[in-house]
């Protein structure tokens, strides 16, 4: 005898009640950003890269069924968005040429609804808003996607007010992962943070010109694994080298100042910031779960899940 199904009226039931306690754990989550902001203290950084990227990657780590990661991944930037603007103000500078590129809607995405996001034609636009407290970050190009002039040399000041590379975009693409958007990096006037799985930029001058695989020798013999390396003569005598390494880059990391100290060649290296290493299709692939669709043979809707939303 074949069990009778569940009513539609019950079953809606149980869907009120469980949108009920998602309600009241997010009002409960809510009450937490004042206290958050209290225990980091006036003039604290409200953002912090790190945490958000352990976060995600928590949540999409211990995620299982067909409810696609992506999206768990976008209600949570939604939720984190919110928190940072409830403790103080917070907006962001997006790079979005007329008939270019528009990083607004990449900054949209990570976020979230509520975060102003001004746009800006021109890349020096962004670093001027971010250097002057108008937005309190920059969205830019990917630094090897340059074909101009780059925007990157910009980076290779001291000082406080040279903003630094804090996050990558986007950090869990609505495509599963497979890379087909737009991608930028997120500057600031705040330190990178640490997340775990992390690569750093850094910047460094040279006396003298070195190829390219010199320049990899040098490095490597510094402690550093460099993972790609983009050229640029920012003035006859200024031969610059972006340099992208392989884990966390604190702006104070001891090899940088070492690398100045002990080679000939370099003149000048700085510390130009850190990113979380963005979720890969692979983390973004949901497992298959067993669900009505799939055991009624229905691939389709199934395949379409545990490939993430198109
Ligand atoms: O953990 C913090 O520092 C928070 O402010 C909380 C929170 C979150 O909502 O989880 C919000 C903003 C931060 O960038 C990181 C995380």
């Amino acid at each position: 005898m074949s069990e009778k199904p569940t009513s539609l009226d019950d079953l809606r039931r149980k869907i009120d009640e469980i949108d009920n306690s998602l309600h009241d754990l997010l009002m409960r989550r809510t009450e937490l950003a004042r206290q958050i902001a209290l225990a980091k203290g006036s003039n604290a950084v409200i953002m912090r890269p790190g945490r958000e990227a352990r976060v995600l990657r928590r949540l999409v780590g211990r995620h299982q069924g067909p409810f696609p990661k992506p999206v768990i991944s976008r209600i949570w930037r939604e939720i984190i968005s919110v928190f940072t603007r409830l403790q103080g103000p917070f907006a962001a500078a997006a790079f979005a040429p007329e008939g270019g590129s528009d990083l607004s809607l990449l900054a949209r995405d990570h976020f979230g609804s509520l975060t102003p996001i001004t746009s800006y034609g021109s890349e020096m636009g962004v670093l001027r808003a971010v250097s002057d407290g108008k937005a309190n970050i920059g969205i830019l190009p990917l630094p090897e996607s340059d074909r101009g002039t780059p925007w990157w040399p910009k980076l290779a000041r001291s000082g406080k007010a040279s903003p630094k590379i804090i996050a990558r975009l986007p950090f869990a693409a609505l495509d599963g992962g497979r890379r087909h958007g737009p991608e930028a990096v997120v500057v600031s006037l705040a330190e990178p943070e640490e997340s775990g799985d992390d690569q750093g930029y850094l910047i460094v001058e040279l006396d003298e010109a070195v190829s390219r695989g010199a320049l990899k020798t040098l490095l490597s013999d510094a402690g550093f694994e460099v993972r790609n390396t983009q050229a640029w003569v920012d003035a006859p005598d200024r031969p610059l080298h972006l340099v992208e390494v392989e884990g966390f880059l604190a702006s104070d990391d001891a090899r940088v100042a070492a690398l100045v100290a002990e080679t000939d060649q370099v003149s000048h290296a700085w510390a130009v910031g850190s990113f979380a290493v963005p979720l890969t299709a692979e983390d973004l692939a949901n497992s298959p779960a067993p669900s009505t669709q799939a055991e009624n043979g229905d691939a389709s809707d199934a395949d379409a899940a545990s490939a993430g939303v198109s």
